[in-house]
């Protein structure tokens, strides 16, 4: 057993308040009191409720795209009313705001999207003109790319939210994160999962991420002892390809490395918003590299992308 820093007394772990966000938030809590010896009063859980949480009746990127789910929760943490935060890496912008810092992971979750349907078994067996839900950018572009006979209508909400428009009739078709449902012990409403080279996922989904105030080392050392270095050396390069491709509109873009010994294995892919054309590109080098790797890889498909491939340009 670890001997454990001694931080604030219950530490402050503060998260979302939606069911995926919570049992991420107890995850981190689980791993923390195991690796010390803790009981559970040690920790505090403090719900955060942010402007993407309060705003329900509008797409997500009309309210404002960036740091939708995460402002209120970084300035808790700033402000001292939290000490750690727990987040889905995949809603993560790659640049946190000064005084806050964020690479320590928990293992990573099943990497793939989920098929939710209850009519059909995969993408391949829906008919054409098939009406699909998502709100999802990638998944979006990603679906009309492969099967630009499918329909495709906005789908927002939480997992219950979108099996009951399922069942309603709203789509014959979606799509979720298998590490989400996984999470919730929801993986029975996947009726398959869609292999990576089929839909490459995005960048660090089924990753955790537990964020810290730069100058807090007692946090610092504490958090050190549940990260997951794979999953570190894989978020990296994924991160790196995405920090470089992010620019002020918003693109689908898929991206994921795999370890392969001491190499790592990184794939990516943009689209244009519409499906109509998508551009792809593959990696492999050492673990030391991986950040080369990532903005090597945005390099050599932003080379390739015609100059209204992506709006700002
Ligand atoms: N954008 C919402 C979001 N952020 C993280 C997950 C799932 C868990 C994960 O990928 O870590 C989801 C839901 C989904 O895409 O189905």
């Amino acid at each position: 057993m670890k001997q454990m820093p001694t931080p604030n007394s219950p530490l402050k772990i503060g998260t979302r308040g939606s069911p995926l966000a919570l049992a991420q938030a107890y995850e981190t809590r689980s791993r923390l009191m195991a690796a010390f010896g803790l009981p559970e009063d040690a920790f505090e859980i403090v719900v955060i409720k942010t402007t993407g949480d309060k705003v329900l009746d509008r797409p997500l990127k009309e309210i404002g795209g960036k740091g939708l789910f995460t402002k209120e929760i970084e300035e808790a943490m700033l402000s001292g009313a939290i000490d750690i935060a727990v987040h889905s890496m995949k809603d993560m912008p790659v640049l946190q705001p000064d005084g806050l810092i964020l690479d320590t992971y928990l293992p990573r979750e099943d990497v793939r999207d989920a098929f939710v349907s209850f009519d059909f078994e995969k993408i391949g067996d829906l008919p054409e003109g098939t009406v699909v839900g998502s709100s999802s950018l990638r998944r979006r572009a990603q679906l009309a790319n492969r099967r630009p006979d499918l329909q495709l209508v906005e789908f927002r909400g939480n997992v219950q939210t979108r099996m009951k428009k399922l069942e309603e009739g709203v789509a014959a078709a979606t799509f979720l994160a298998m590490a989400g449902l996984n999470r919730l012990g929801m993986s029975h409403v996947a009726k398959s999962c869609i292999e990576v080279d089929e839909m490459l996922p995005a960048v660090a989904q089924g990753a955790i991420g537990i964020e810290r105030r730069i100058d807090d080392k007692i946090c610092e050392e504490l958090i050190a002892a549940i990260h997951d270095t794979p999953t570190g050396h894989r978020l990296a390069a994924e991160r790196a390809f995405l920090g470089r491709l992010d620019g002020s509109c918003e693109t689908p873009i898929g991206g994921l490395a795999v370890l392969e010994g001491d190499q790592l294995w990184l794939r990516g892919e943009i689209l244009r918003p519409d499906g109509s054309e998508a551009i792809s590109g593959e990696r492999r080098g050492p673990i030391a590299d991986a950040a080369a790797l990532g903005t090597d890889l945005a390099d050599e498909l932003l080379g390739q992308a015609p100059q209204d491939f992506f709006c700002w340009r």
